[in-house]
């Protein structure tokens, strides 16, 4: 209520206290007149009293009353952070442009009949851009950025996550065009139990039901980030829910590069910094490490009496960043490198020289639980695959374990999946294509007695296989150097540079 009006009530209230105080005191002859001029005075003494207590909770300071809401939700909010501040997610941010363009152009696409998603979810690991990115889309979209996190549901507010839910949708409905972000979905979206009573599987069914409740054309989107995709329930990633799932993963070079840009964006830089040398050096580090990073060399510098940022602190910085990644993930970032990075050169030279797939990229930016990977397609849609092709795909796979014991004399765990793989091959070569020395037959399993026969052959595939792709890296051990040399620099080689590379390397040994 307004306090002039307030002002106005207490003062006529008091008044007519006064006058009533006073009829009661002229008339206490008569009886009926006695009985209501009490009743009236007590009424009038009641009312003033309620009035002057809220006038005087209004004036308390807030933490001593305990019913005041927050007028400025810091939830909640319209963000100036815009596709400027984040880097190195073009390929993403391509793809949410549609998204801005519905949500500034809503008419368009609604005289279209055309659905826009409701809901997108990031995932990736943890430090990458997620909750920027969701901010920016908001900044971009001129609309209220509201977050939450999926663990405040089930910590924070146990009993009350699915009306804490309605409240969140309800909020967003008030204020759209908005954006309503939920970090950690996992926390409640993990896949349910078959009784439905948890208090997690109670927030995640009023989710669902919140986001099948509301029209895409009201102008707000639902965005949720997870390190672990794989663990959501289903239900969750059905269309007209999260139906657009984008994978935001480390940053390579050139995005590092390009992070550190915006980082250094308003820092006074020595000449002697070079942000191409620490995007190099930053193999590894998400844009969040780096984002720390650039603080803490400004942080030195200011400590230091300078009044630019010079290379010292940047390595400085680095080192520290790094200490505490090497206390999370033991040596990480040089040995196992090293390692990855002549792994993934054995693989791909193998596959070049016996033309196996079309090697499109070769990458040692770790992704997920691998430090590396060789992005290959088949040639063609071919629907039958002879038994040299099938062996020559085994020879493939083991040419990371092969690099490896040729160059290092040891061999490491990073090759479990390519030995799973290539076991299943020559499993499917004995057993299922009548490939092996058994015969022309096939083999069901589970009705032999004993595998040892199946055993035998398989091993014979897999170590003749293994032979012939020592054999032919041995002979190639410079081009296996030169591509993980080159991978060490570059950290990711697409088709056509490899190709220039072994081209030029043959026109040398010519
Ligand atoms: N691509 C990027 N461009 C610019 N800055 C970035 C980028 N990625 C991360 N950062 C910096 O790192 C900070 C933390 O990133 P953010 O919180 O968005 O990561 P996240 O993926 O949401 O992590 P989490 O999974 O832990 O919530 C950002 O505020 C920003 O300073
Ligand atoms: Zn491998």
């Amino acid at each position: 209520m307004k306090k002039n009006v307030h002002i106005l009530i207490l003062s006529i209230s008091i008044f007519v206290n006064i006058f009533f105080a006073y009829i009661f005191l002229s008339n206490t002859k008569t009886n009926s007149n006695f009985n209501f001029s009490i009743i009236f005075t007590i009424a009038v003494i009641a009312i003033s009293y309620l009035l002057l207590k809220n006038r005087f909770s209004e004036l308390m300071p807030v933490n001593y009353n305990n019913t005041v809401e927050l007028k400025e939700d810091p939830n909640s909010r319209k963000t100036n952070i815009t596709f400027k501040d984040v880097a190195g997610l073009d390929e993403v941010i391509d793809e949410l442009k549609v998204i801005i363009d519905f949500m500034t152009n809503t008419e368009k696409y609604n005289k279209m009949g055309a659905k826009i998603p409701k809901g997108i979810l990031f995932y990736g690991p943890p430090g990458t851009g997620k909750t920027l990115l969701a901010t920016a889309l908001a900044g971009e979209t001129n609309s209220t950025f509201i977050s939450a996190s999926g663990s405040e549901f089930v910590e924070k507010y146990v009993g009350v996550g699915a009306s804490r839910i309605r409240a969140l949708f309800a909020k967003a409905k008030k204020s759209a065009p908005s954006i309503i972000f939920i970090d950690e979905i996992d926390a409640v979206g993990t896949k349910r139990n078959t009784d439905n009573n948890s208090e997690k599987d109670q927030t995640l069914n009023q989710l669902l039901v919140e986001m099948d409740g509301f029209n895409s054309n009201e102008g707000i989107i639902v965005i949720g980030a997870t390190n672990r995709l794989d663990m959501l329930d289903e239900a969750l990633l059905r269309p007209g829910r999260f139906d657009r799932t984008i994978h935001i993963g480390n940053p390579n070079m050139k995005a590092r590069l390009e992070i550190l840009k915006v980082h250094t964006r308003n820092k006074p830089l020595d000449e002697s910094v070079s942000l191409s040398e620490l995007a190099r050096k930053t193999h590894g580090m998400t844009g969040a490490h780096l984002a720390t990073m650039c603080n803490e060399a400004a942080i030195l510098a200011v400590m230091r009496n300078k009044n630019k940022i010079g290379k010292e602190e940047f390595d400085e910085a680095l080192e520290r960043v790094i200490a505490g990644l090497k206390k999370k993930y033991p040596s990480v970032l040089e040995k196992e490198r090293t390692i990855a990075a002549y792994h993934e050169a054995g693989h791909a030279l193998i596959g070049k020289i016996l033309n196996v797939n079309t090697v499109e990229k070769i990458s040692i930016v770790p992704r997920g639980q691998t430090l590396g990977y060789v992005l290959n397609f088949p040639k063609d849609d071919s629907f039958l695959l002879t038994k040299t092709e099938l062996k020559n795909k085994i020879i493939m796979l083991l040419g990371g374990r092969a690099a490896e014991e040729i160059i290092f004399n040891e061999i490491s765990t990073g090759a479990e999946n390519d030995l799973k793989e290539a076991t299943k091959i020559a499993y499917q070569m004995v057993c299922n294509y009548g490939m092996s020395e058994l015969g022309n037959r096939v083999f069901d399993i589970h009705m032999l007695k004993s595998t040892e026969i199946i055993d035998k052959e398989v091993n014979k595939i897999i170590n003749n296989c293994y032979v012939s792709a020592k054999k032919i890296l041995m002979e190639n051990k410079h081009k296996i150097t030169l591509i993980a040399e080159r991978l060490l620099a570059k950290e990711i080689i697409t088709k056509e540079e490899l190709e220039s590379l072994l081209e030029e390397e043959n026109k040398l040994c010519v």
